[in-house]
C-alpha cells in the first residue's frame, strides 16, 4: 500500500531547500485554501508566488477552483505561506502526495497550519453560507486504513502513534469566536465536527444518514489527512469549513449538489472567510505559539 508512494525525508528537504533559495520569506503560518477560497492568498503583501508545476517534487492540482499556486507574503505583518489549491485522493494522488506540502511547511519553519475547505452540512441548525470552526474531525478513509502515516515512521517528523485528541487548537478556536463576535458574525458561525469522505461522488441518502448518526455536522473530501500529518509533526492547527450546501437525508428532499454550486457559494462567502482569517492571524502570537 505504501512502498511505491513512500517519500523520503530528503525528498521533502529538497523541496523545502528549493523554496528557501527562491524566497526571502520565512513563514511561521501556513494557510491551505479550500475549493473557491483561493482569494485568501491574494491579500498577502510583498508576494513571491510559484506555480505548483515549477516547484520540484510538488504534486499538480487538477480541480476547478484550485489555482495551483504557492504564495508567500505578509499578512498583518506576519509571514505566511498560502496554498491556492490543495490535493485530494479522488484526483488519484496518494495520501503521501496529498499531505506532501504539510511536511515541506514544517521544514520551512511553519508552526501553525490553518486549513479551510468547502463542505456540505448535515446538522439541523446549519445554513448555506455559514462558517464552521472545526472542533474535531471524523476521518473515514483513515478509519478504513487509508492513513498518510502508513508505512515506516519518520521519527524526525514525529512518533509512530500520535494522538489526535485536541487536534484543533482550543485557544485559536476561542480567539476565532471572539473575533466573530467583534465582527458581528456570530449569527452565522458554528462550531462542529468535520467528516472527511473520499469522494468524488457526493453522499447517497443512506450514507448521509449514517454520517449524521456518527456525529458529523459537515462533510467534505479533504483536510483530515493534512491535519493528521500536521499534528504528527507537532504543528498547531486551526480549521474552518465554509458551508456550501445542504446534504439531503430524506428521499423526499430534492436538494441536489454539484461542484459548480459549491464553488458559487464559496466564492460568494470568500471575503468573509478572508476577513476572519486575516483577523485571526493579526491576533496570533507566532513567537511563543499561543493565541494572544
Ligand atoms: O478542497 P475542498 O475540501 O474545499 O473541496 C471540496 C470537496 C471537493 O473537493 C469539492 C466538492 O465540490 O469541494
Ligand atoms: N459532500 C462532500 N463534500 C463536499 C460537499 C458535500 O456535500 N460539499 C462540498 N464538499
Amino acid at each position: 500500500m505504501y512502498s511505491k508512494d513512500q517519500i523520503s525525508h530528503e525528498d521533502y528537504q529538497k523541496t523545502a531547500d528549493w523554496l528557501l533559495s527562491q524566497t526571502q520569506h520565512r513563514p511561521k503560518i501556513a494557510i491551505i485554501c479550500g475549493s473557491g477560497l483561493g482569494l485568501l492568498a491574494d491579500v498577502l503583501q510583498c508576494q513571491d508566488s510559484f506555480k505548483y508545476s515549477e516547484i520540484p517534487g510538488f504534486p499538480h492540482s487538477t480541480v476547478q477552483g484550485h489555482a495551483g499556486r504557492l504564495v508567500f507574503g505578509e499578512l498583518k505583518g506576519k509571514t505566511c505561506v498560502c496554498m491556492q489549491g490543495r490535493f485530494h485522493i479522488y484526483e488519484g494522488h496518494s495520501l503521501s502526495k496529498v499531505t506532501f506540502p504539510v511536511r515541506v511547511f514544517k521544514l520551512l519553519g511553519v508552526e501553525t497550519l490553518i486549513v479551510t475547505n468547502a463542505a456540505g452540512y448535515l446538522a439541523d441548525s446549519y445554513h448555506c453560507g455559514d462558517i464552521m470552526i472545526i472542533r474535531d474531525h471524523i476521518n473515514i478513509p483513515g478509519l478504513a486504513g487509508l492513513n498518510p502515516l502508513n508505512g515506516p515512521n519518520d521519527e524526525k517528523f514525529g512518533p509512530r502513534f500520535p494522538s489526535m485528541s485536541g487536534a484543533y487548537d482550543k485557544d485559536l478556536r476561542n480567539l476565532a469566536f471572539d473575533i466573530c463576535k467583534n465582527m458581528g458574525m456570530s449569527q452565522f458561525v458554528q462550531e462542529g465536527v468535520y467528516c472527511m469522505v473520499g469522494g468524488p461522488n457526493f453522499e447517497s441518502i443512506a450514507e448521509a444518514r449514517l454520517l449524521h448518526r456518527l456525529g458529523a455536522d459537515a462533510v467534505g473530501m479533504s483536510t483530515a489527512p493534512e491535519v493528521v500529518v500536521a499534528k504528527h509533526c507537532d504543528m498547531r492547527v486551526f480549521g474552518l469549513s465554509l458551508i456550501t450546501n445542504k446534504i439531503a437525508r430524506s428521499y423526499g428532499d430534492s436538494s441536489a449538489v454539484n461542484h459548480q454550486s459549491v464553488l458559487e457559494m464559496s466564492e460568494k462567502r470568500a471575503a468573509v472567510l478572508q476577513e476572519l482569517v486575516t483577523e485571526l492571524v493579526n491576533h496570533m502570537d507566532v513567537n511563543n505559539n499561543t493565541a494572544m
